[in-house]
């Protein structure tokens, strides 16, 4: 199959109803198919459950009127804390209904994160999984939390009227939610961004959001149009319920278009991993670099996969998994590049030929471009520049909760700035360079961190790897690269010398690190990226 890319980027046109909400759009789903499986479940433990669009459409109403019988009104903030959990699409979608905002939070973070946060935004309410209530009962006192509702609690244990349950908030409503009348113009969600590069920022996205991932990451990442038969795929977005990228891909390309998806609640094991992919039957999967990389080193072959997609996001992926999943399984990992702040940006998408290496093209109706660092002009191919946005795109935030000066920093030229380096080749590939704040200036030279990784992960002995710039008397910088070694591999001079002497074969000379430390662990957000900006503080310390 091939496209014409430039046809698909002339031709498109932004058409947004007035009134579309994502639970707007599970009601027309539940009415069309309400038999169709929403959510195919299963944990480590084996157990498994399944719910249709109609239990589901069901279940976000109940979860709405009892939420409004609770006193919660349209304009607050709802937090959640929540496991990948057969309820959570319940949960998020009853508290949209009610025109409340939805905060989510990674199950990940810890009692002075959740207090950051519910203090940021003013939060009123959060619901939280039995298993993480110790992360919340601290820090009520410090917060406006008014309300924690309880998934799998037991009433028995709250003596308090701040707590219900979430049984007990959902039994015996109606399944019928006769709440306000939302537009696509009302905010949705304050999603906090990962903190890679400083403090995570509240990013405000209106119901507009879940709109645009439809129109763009539906079909020009996931592949997902009007000629898919939904009845035939089963998708996995591997992603938790916290991060924008569950909003990017399972609400908003599998609930918008109403496609079966498989949630799995499970710790990341690449053989457990895989097996669900065969004995599942998933035929699109949305996973990270990481989870990749950890894939390329099993016995990919042996697996019988039913994979027609295989989609990656989140950090540059790396040539060598691509090339190990396109022998074993005949489908090429597509990466799809973007933010919390927006919708897929640059996507090898449907149809047009991926070249390793490079994040794809421009996704239609969007319009990242690169620009030039210090101004706004556009950088011509091979030059490097920063990935932007026009500030009017509809497929981008509307600005930070309550946060005008950041407002003002970002938005107020004509581009939204991602902070993201980038160049393009002639045919209009973008090719990622790396974070503004992550690039190392040795001798002059700007060099991408991922370059330096990416060549250093070929070395068998490498298993992971993370370069950045380490202060150098004469040089102003050098590269220094923290690596993880691969099992049956131990660190010593002469394993440093050899990798040195391979990264001058393999990049540009003046890329080659100069300085290895060999590591156990990198620091990382609970995302999983990696945090260069903890190791280059390490330098500076060291060094300066
Ligand atoms: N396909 C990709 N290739 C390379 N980098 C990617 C890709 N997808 C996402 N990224 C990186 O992830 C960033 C977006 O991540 P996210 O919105 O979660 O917040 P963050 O930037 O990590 O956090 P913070 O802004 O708080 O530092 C992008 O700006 C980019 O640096």
């Amino acid at each position: 199959m091939g496209v014409n890319y430039n046809t698909i980027v002339e031709e498109f046109e932004w058409d947004i109803p007035e009134s579309y909400t994502v639970t707007s759009a599970v009601g027309d789903h539940a009415a069309s198919f309400g038999d169709r499986v929403a959510v195919h479940f299963l944990n480590e433990d084996g157990y498994r459950e399944e719910l249709t669009y109609n239990d589901l459409h069901e279940e976000m109403n109940r979860f709405a009127n009892g939420l409004e019988e609770l006193g919660v009104e349209k304009g607050d903030r709802i937090m959640h804390l929540l496991p990948r959990h057969p309820d959570t699409f319940g949960i998020q979608l009853g508290a949209l209904a009610t025109g409340s905002l939805l905060v989510p939070c990674s199950s990940m973070l810890r009692a002075k994160d959740i207090e950051f946060r519910a203090n940021d935004c003013n939060a009123t309410t959060i619901v939280v999984h039995d298993s993480l209530t110790d992360m919340v009962e601290p820090i009520l006192e410090n917060t406006p939390l008014e309300r924690v509702i309880v998934l799998e609690g037991d009433e028995g244990g709250l003596d308090d009227e701040q707590w219900s349950t979430f049984q007990s908030v959902s039994d015996g409503q109606s399944a019928e939610y006769d709440g306000p009348a939302l537009t696509s113009e009302d905010p949705m969600s304050i999603n906090y961004t990962s903190g890679t590069t400083g403090q995570p920022k509240p990013v405000l996205h209106k119901h507009r959001w879940q709109y645009c991932f439809n129109q763009i990451n539906g079909p020009y990442w996931w592949g997902i149009d009007e000629e898919t038969d939904l009845e035939e795929e089963l998708l996995w977005a591997t992603t938790g319920t916290g991060w924008a990228k569950w909003f990017w891909s399972p609400v908003g390309v599998g609930l918008t278009t109403g496609a079966t998806q498989l949630i799995y609640d499970g710790d990341f094991e690449p053989e457990t991993f895989l097996e669900i992919l065969e004995d599942e039957g998933v035929t699109k999967l949305c996973a990270v670099p990481t989870q990749y990389r950890m894939f390329a080193n099993a016995d990919l072959d042996s697996y019988d996969v039913q994979l027609n997609d295989t989609l990656s996001a989140g950090e540059p992926l790396n040539r060598e998994p691509i090339e190990r999943i396109q022998d074993a399984w005949g489908v090429t990992p597509r990466d799809g590049y973007g933010q919390t702040e927006t919708v897929a940006l640059v996507t090898n998408y449907p149809g047009i030929d991926v070249k390793i290496g490079s994040m794809g093209k421009p996704t239609p109706g969007v319009g990242a471009t690169i620009i030039e660092v210090d101004n706004e002009k556009e950088v011509e191919p091979g030059e490097i520049g920063e990935i932007a946005v026009p500030v009017d795109s509809p497929a981008i935030f509307d600005g930070y909760y309550e946060k005008p000066e950041l407002d003002e920093q970002k938005l107020s030229g004509e581009y939204y700035r991602t902070g993201d380096l980038a160049s393009q080749d002639e045919d209009g590939y973008f090719f990622f360079e790396g974070r503004a704040d992550d690039i190392i200036i040795s001798s002059g030279y700007r060099i991408g961190p991922f370059e330096v990784e990416d060549a250093l992960i070929s070395h068998d002995a490498v298993a992971e790897a993370a370069a950045v710039d380490s202060p150098h008397d004469e040089r102003g910088s050098v590269v220094k690269t923290y690596v993880i070694l691969a099992e049956g591999y131990e660190g010593s001079d002469d394993l440093k010398v050899e990798l040195q002497e391979f990264m001058k074969e393999e990049t540009a000379p003046y890329k080659y690190p100069r300085r290895i430390e060999f590591v156990d662990e990198l620091p990382k957000t609970s995302s999983g990226k990696i945090r260069r900006v903890e190791l280059r503080e390490q330098e500076q310390e060291k060094h300066s």
